[in-house]
């Protein structure tokens, strides 16, 4: 069949917009490929300086991701374009230093995919059974870092990972939000109309309470440790059904039945990064402090009054009762703001005067992406 005039036309214009595309991309290989041995100098640099030095410089990221994001001059949208410079970042990291990264397993968790949107795929990710192991491998020095929840925006605090912070000299240096998107999944086996049983974790029970009342009034509900846990029972029964997120899916190689069923269109949730180091300023930072007060009235105020007075502004507070005592409670709070930021300082040495004990367990950028 011959060609129209007009669809020659086309496709001569098709074969030149696509001699432009090869240029444009051996134009970024090189340029991927000389930022690549920048970063292998810049380890060089950090290693003559300090042989201990750490290479993941949380501040940098963040500093790199914004400036990326800001200068972004479209038609990708800035988030779009800020991934592709994260995967590449997490590629330049990798040559410096392969970084290991523990996460609240098993494979496929909503925190697998929190390590991978804050790490790059580059980062090796390996799956704990339970926060305090993740905990217990950073402190160890087994991985550089590790991810834990630590709030969601329907269901509150994650007690745990809290807890956990008590007893450990480890330290926070990043967050990252993840929007959860829970699917109802099932296996090719399921008999879709008869789906009698659903499994989930506590957590996204609790996220899709309004639409399984809805539409699975009748089902059982059985609570599992993980929603990766849901995804891999659901292939050996022909009558049951998961909720869990889009990594879960894709590994357990299950069908969306019905997707995106949380209650609130912008369930959300933190999740930290632990490590062992000190994160500069990177110029919009938070802090996490921990802190114990006595026992006397008037406490929480005493503790708050001086966050107002230098004008600093509070994102979280949360009351947790203290291991220490029966009836003692510590305040976990954080703040916008850099602990070496004078005004913080300055803030900081008059709550020491007025708490029984303060840690700051980290200042860290804020979340990026
Ligand atoms: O600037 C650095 O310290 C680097 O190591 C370079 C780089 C990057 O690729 O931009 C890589 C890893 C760090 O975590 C931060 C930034």
């Amino acid at each position: 069949m011959s060609d129209s005039p007009s669809n020659t036309d086309s496709s001569n214009n098709l074969d030149e917009l696509r001699e432009t595309i090869d240029q444009l991309d051996t134009d970024i290989l090189r340029l991927i490929s000389e930022r690549a041995a920048c970063a292998q100098h810049v380890a060089n640099v950090k290693l003559s300086r300090d042989k201990g030095t750490v290479f993941y410089r949380p501040e940098r990221e963040a500093q790199v991701l914004r400036r990326i994001m800001a200068l972004n001059p479209g038609p990708l949208d800035s988030e779009e374009m800020a991934r592709l410079f994260r995967e590449i970042m997490s590629a330049c990291l990798a040559l410096e230093q392969p970084i290991k990264v523990s996460y609240l397993g098993p494979e496929g968790t909503f925190t697998q995919q929190a390590a991978l949107k804050h790490f790059g795929e580059s980062a090796i990710s390996l799956p704990m059974a339970a926060i305090d192991e993740v905990f217990r491998e950073v402190e160890a020095g087994a991985v550089n870092y590790g991810v834990v929840p630590v709030e969601n925006s329907t269901e509150g605090v994650v007690n745990h990972t809290l807890d956990s912070f008590m007893d450990s000299s480890i330290r926070i240096c990043g967050e990252v939000v993840l929007r959860i998107h829970h699917h109802l999944l099932v296996a090719d086996t399921t008999r879709r109309d008869k789906v009698s049983r659903i499994y989930s974790h506590p957590q996204s029970f609790a996220q899709c309470r309004k639409w399984l009342d809805a539409h699975f009034p009748h089902a059982e509900r059985v609570p599992v440790a993980s929603n990766a846990e849901a995804a891999k029972l659901v292939k050996t029964e022909w009558h049951s059904a998961a909720i869990a997120g889009d990594m879960a899916a894709k590994l357990y190689g299950l069908t969306l039945l019905t997707e995106k069923i949380e209650d609130r269109p912008d369930n959300s949730t933190r999740f930290l990064i632990i490590g062992n180091q000190d994160v500069p300023r990177s110029g919009d930072d938070k802090t996490s402090l921990v802190v114990a007060m006595r026992n006397q009235p008037g406490a929480l105020h005493d503790l708050l009054e001086p966050f107002h007075r230098h004008q600093i502004d509070l994102t979280r507070l949360e009351t947790r009762p203290s291991r220490s005592g029966v009836w003692n409670y510590v305040f976990f709070i954080d703040f916008k703001g850099h602990h070496e930021d004078p005004q913080v300082a300055a803030m900081l040495e008059e709550v020491r005067l007025r708490a029984a004990e303060v840690k700051v367990l980290g200042s860290y950028p804020q979340g990026v992406l």
